[in-house]
């Protein structure tokens, strides 16, 4: 498949703030696309670039096949869906009348409300007012109506930040579904645990810089010492180094019965992206 998004030496300053720093990397049609990186990474900066938002500094990006140009006609926002910061809905709406605008906006069928609501978990509080939702409740909308127009690709920032684990679960397989069906995913987060669940691929955004970009797998394996951890019957816990010359040790704790469990090292991507940059997740 080709690519969907192609990036190649983007910049965008903020006056002196470089926010996006050179940064180039292309996401496949299909995939599921993490960039992850701490608050103040750059990240919500990438999605409005990539959306037409903001306007780069230097660089190119293709979208879809378009230049930045294009970003804002019709025809190509009918392909994407966003869930950003600035996603919002008329507040005096419910629910319903809400998502119904958006289909009347891009001509889908009102049966896909219902549709909709049932993916997101708030089919029960479709008659609901808009601004009386709790937070978590009003980003399910949200993803709702980025969403309502089977869009070919996605943005979504940070898109289960105020949802309680039994949601975030459910946007989850919600997600993995929507990408079975063919939805290219670009998920902006800082949740380790999301992107290891949901990514094809990661990159690590760091200062508006890209620090590495691979499989959750093959980062893992990568940045994996090989060790094993051993845990002994009497509770000790030992770390023996990859190498034919501690090949024996192990035959000969596993030999007198003393091995308990045993595996090799297995850094998150937490732990990588705290080796890579210096700096946690959070
Ligand atoms: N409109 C703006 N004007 C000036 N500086 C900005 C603007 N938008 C973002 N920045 C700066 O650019 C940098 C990247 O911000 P951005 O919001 O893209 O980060 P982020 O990774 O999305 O963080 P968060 O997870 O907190 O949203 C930050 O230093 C931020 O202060």
């Amino acid at each position: 498949m080709g690519n969907i998004i192609e990036v190649k030496g983007l910049r965008k300053n903020f006056g002196r703030k470089n926010a996006i720093n050179g940064v180039d990397f292309s996401v496949k049609e299909g995939e599921i696309f993490g960039l992850l990186g701490p608050s103040g990474a750059g990240k919500t900066t990438m999605i409005k670039l990539l959306t037409g938002e903001l306007v780069k500094t230097d660089g190119d990006i293709q979208v879809l096949g378009k230049q930045p140009v294009h970003f804002r006609t019709a025809a190509f926002k009918a392909q994407i869906g966003i869930l950003s910061d600035n996603s919002s809905l008329y507040e005096r709406l419910t629910v319903y009348d809400n998502l119904k605008l958006f289909c009347k906006l891009y001509h889908v069928p009102l049966s896909r409300i219902d549709e909709m609501l049932t993916q997101v978990n708030m089919k029960e509080e479709k008659k609901k007012i808009f601004s009386k939702l709790s937070k978590g409740m009003k980003q399910r909308v949200l993803l709702a109506k980025a969403l309502i127009h089977r869009p070919k690709l996605v943005f979504l920032d940070e898109p289960t930040s105020a949802l309680d684990p039994g949601n975030i679960a459910h946007i989850h397989r919600g997600l993995q579904l929507l990408n079975e069906a063919g939805t290219t995913i670009f998920l902006n987060t800082h949740d380790m645990e999301e992107a290891n669940v949901l990514c094809d691929r990661v990159a690590f955004l760091h200062h508006g810089q890209l620090q590495e970009l691979d499989t959750p797998e093959n980062l893992r394996y990568r940045y994996s010492t090989h060790a094993f951890h051993v845990e002994t019957f009497k509770g000790e816990r030992l770390i023996i180094e990859n190498g034919e010359s501690n090949a024996d040790k192990i035959a000969s704790l596993i030999r007198n019965g003393v091995v308990k469990s045993m595996h090799t090292d297995n850094p998150t991507l937490g732990q990588i992206f705290l080796q890579v940059t210096g700096k946690e997740l959070v």
